[in-house]
């Protein structure tokens, strides 16, 4: 495949920009990897493994003479990492970042890109409950979603080419309002986990019942409740108090809605369970008819240039 940008640079190096890294590599969408980390550790085992093609030593040397910059690291260190690099971005070039979150990304963010440098707000919907530079994969983008949400006025070539990039290492890209997709993640995931951790957290508080008992009877579901509460809790900190709104609006309609089941299950209204339970099987039938993979929702917005398979 054709090189999309001559020079990337990898600000944090974890799950997603190794996976990006390796995903790139393989295709051949760069001509050259850079990447930084914080910590001496990633950057000594992302030598060892070879992650990258160079790695330096402060973000700044990575950003320097980039075509493409992404900012990989925590949504609450968006905005230093941003302010490091910023004296370096060469003209024309381009910075995106992968965070969970996008209103307070760009907040923190927008300020310190320079004149002349394109800033496009991203989001791969992939991931795992593993970080670090040993957790990236090549294929974790295929068939995913990869949300960009450009501010008015964002170049339209810049912003093509970035999801050329994204649709060479396999994602759909479609483009969204930075609000709406908070309230949409805060839906979809962030409120989910914030549940799963909350379950976890219930199952291992509970005397009666044993750790191994926890362990050795788990269905599927609180296995994955399990597997989801394993993820970096730095991440989804930041998460939480970077997506506060959106996070308390989902959150109070959830309790409110678990308050009535718990009534209903106090009172004995089976008639209750059983419509609510039926609605909401019509609703995963719904997504399985339509035709889409639970990984790849259609938020209903527009696609930024065709869909890949
Ligand atoms: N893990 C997942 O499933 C997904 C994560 N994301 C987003 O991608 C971003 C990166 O996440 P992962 O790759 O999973 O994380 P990770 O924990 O695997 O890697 C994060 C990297 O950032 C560095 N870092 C941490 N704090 C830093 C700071 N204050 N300054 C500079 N570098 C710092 C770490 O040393 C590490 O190299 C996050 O913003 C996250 O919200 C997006 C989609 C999926
Ligand atoms: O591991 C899982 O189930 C995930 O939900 C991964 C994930 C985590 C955070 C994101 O912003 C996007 C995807």
């Amino acid at each position: 495949m054709a090189v999309v940008y001559d020079r990337v640079a990898l600000i944090g190096l974890g799950l997603i920009a190794g996976s990006m890294s390796l995903a790139m590599r393989e295709a051949g969408l760069a001509r050259e990897v850079v990447g930084y980390a914080r910590s001496a550790e990633t950057r000594d085992t992302a030598r060892e493994i070879g992650l990258v093609d160079r790695v330096t030593g402060t973000a700044a040397e990575a950003a320097e003479g980039a075509d493409l910059v992404v900012l990989a690291v925590p949504v609450g260190a968006m905005g230093a990492v941003a302010a490091e690099i910023a004296p370096v971005l060469k003209r024309g070039a381009t910075v995106t970042d992968v965070g969970s979150v996008k209103r307070a990304v760009v907040e923190a963010v927008a300020p310190h890109i320079p004149e002349g440098v394109h800033f496009i707000p991203g989001h791969p919907l992939a991931g795992t409950e593993h970080s670090g530079p040993r957790s990236g994969f090549a294929s974790l983008f295929r068939n995913r979603w990869w949300l960009l949400t450009p501010v008015e006025g964002s170049d339209p070539e810049a912003v093509a080419r970035l999801a050329g990039l994204i649709r060479a290492m396999g994602a759909n890209v479609e483009e969204m309002d930075a609000a709406h997709h908070d309230l949409v993640l805060a839906v979809t995931s962030h409120t989910p986990h914030l549940i799963a951790y909350t379950m976890v957290g219930v199952a291992d508080h509970l005397k009666r019942v044993t750790e191994s008992e926890v362990i050795k009877y788990s269905a599927a579901g609180f296995r994955d409740f399990t597997r989801i509460a394993a993820s970096d809790p730095t991440m989804w900190r930041d998460v939480f108090l970077q997506n506060k709104d959106a996070v308390l609006d989902i959150l109070g309609r959830f309790t409110e809605e678990l308050f009535v089941l718990q009534r209903a299950i106090r009172m004995g209204d089976g008639q209750h369970l059983h419509d609510y339970f039926t609605r909401t099987r019509a609703i995963r039938r719904g997504i399985i008819e339509a035709g889409q993979d639970t990984s790849a929702p259609d938020f209903g917005r527009s696609q930024v240039s065709g869909k890949d398979a």
